[in-house]
């Protein structure tokens, strides 16, 4: 018997989204079916939605594209930023259309529906971002059926039931195997190419905590060669390797809840003095290791044109950004100093250590998608070790 508490299902609706205080959207189901649960975030770029899907960061979230039109250009092999879907599903306005792009392989719907992540269309996606952004990021459940059967009071149950990011580690579940990296750069009709890395390269170990691809593509193409560990690497491991320097990569999750195996790694990698340079996770554990703090942001920041000034000269980049936390910059220790801020929010973008020659970022200067102003971060890094 239905609950009075909950709507009755509409006609066609296939889809339905419950978030954990008992609201209920319906829409139209696409992709995959069945439900899932996690942390309902809203992303603002326009165009690469494949990468945004793939890339690993999103483990445990449900995205809300606020662009109306997702899914019309397909999905190909090469827009990928993991070998497959990690975000749990994804919320659009209009209805998938037919891909229209030569570069098409395989339509959006189909390729979610093959990776068993769920869609649902036909969503007031402005009125939701607007509630993200006023009350803070939600959990949810996403679900789709194709006979619009919804049990709502246990998906709501479901929502409720779920913990949330904070204090959740999933680092540990996304990280990859040891692997020498070899793509490098990208040339339409020619695809990735393999990396041409010269014998006296320097050699960057590559911590994977849920690394995008396109960070250790741009790591080859500003020179390196790069072996990629996993997150539970442990400083020996590394240092058998003979790295000229470090990378830390992003990855989900809380970052204060690695705290038992990357930090203490990260901080003997420091007191030996190894360059290292980190992106997003990478970024705040680097500032955890320094001993400051990480805080969970409201609705965090999710696009492809967030502003951040460099604060040694004042120089604009914009940038693509993927955070849920952040660095609290005045829990920072003395050599550890602040070197770009987000001009949305004040919020900490860049850190570098005055002492050795380490530094890092919140945001993604390997784009994927979003603008590339900020590719210098690995020719700096990479240069530095010659
Ligand atoms: N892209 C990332 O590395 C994200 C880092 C962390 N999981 C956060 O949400 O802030």
């Amino acid at each position: 018997m239905a609950n009075a508490k909950y709507p009755t299902v509409p006609k066609g609706a296939t889809g339905v989204l419950v978030l954990a205080d008992g609201t209920v959207i319906f829409g139209h189901g696409f992709g995959a079916v069945g439900d899932a649960v996690g942390e309902l975030c809203f992303h603002t770029a326009m165009t690469g939605y494949q990468e945004i899907m793939t890339d690993p960061s999103f483990a445990g979230q449900i995205i809300t594209f606020t662009f109306p039109h997702i899914g019309n250009v397909g999905t190909n092999l090469d827009d990928v930023e993991a070998d497959k879907p990690w975000a749990l599903g994804c919320v659009v306005r209009e209805d998938v259309t037919a891909p229209s792009s030569f570069r098409n392989v395989e339509p959006f719907d189909q390729w979610l529906k093959e990776k068993g992540r769920i869609g649902i269309s036909g969503v007031d996606t402005r009125a939701l971002t607007r509630r993200i952004r006023m009350a803070g990021a939600p959990n949810a459940v996403i679900a789709h059926d194709p006979a619009g059967k919804f049990d709502l009071k246990a998906l709501h149950e479901k929502a409720k039931a779920w913990p949330g990011l904070e204090g959740m580690d999933l680092a540990i579940e996304v990280t990859g195997k040891a692997r020498e990296w070899v793509d490098g750069g990208w040339t339409l009709g020619k695809g990735y190419h393999l990396s041409a890395a010269r014998a006296d390269a320097p050699h960057v170990v590559a911590i994977d905590y849920g690394a995008k691809d396109n960070i250790f593509r741009n790591l080859v193409k500003a020179g390196a060669r790069v072996t990629v560990l996993p997150a539970t690497a442990t400083y020996e491991e590394i240092m058998a390797l003979k790295p000229a320097g470090i990378f830390l990569s992003n990855g989900p999750g809380d970052p204060a809840a690695t705290a038992d195996y990357a930090v203490p790694t990260i901080r003997k990698l420091l007191d030996a003095n190894m360059p290292i340079f980190g992106i997003c996770l990478g970024h705040q554990l680097l500032g955890l290791a320094a001993g400051g703090k990480t805080v969970k942001m409201h609705q965090g920041h999710r696009g492809a044109n967030h502003p951040v000034k460099r604060l040694e000269d004042g120089v604009v980049e914009i940038t693509s950004m993927n955070h849920g936390f952040a660095l609290d910059a005045a829990t920072l220790p003395a050599n550890v100093i602040e070197t770009h801020v987000s001009l949305f929010d004040g919020s900490n973008c860049g850190i570098a250590f005055t002492d050795k020659p380490v530094f890092a970022v919140q945001y993604h200067p390997e784009a994927s998608p979003g603008p590339q102003d900020s590719f210098y971060l690995f020719e700096k890094f990479v240069k530095g070790l010659t």
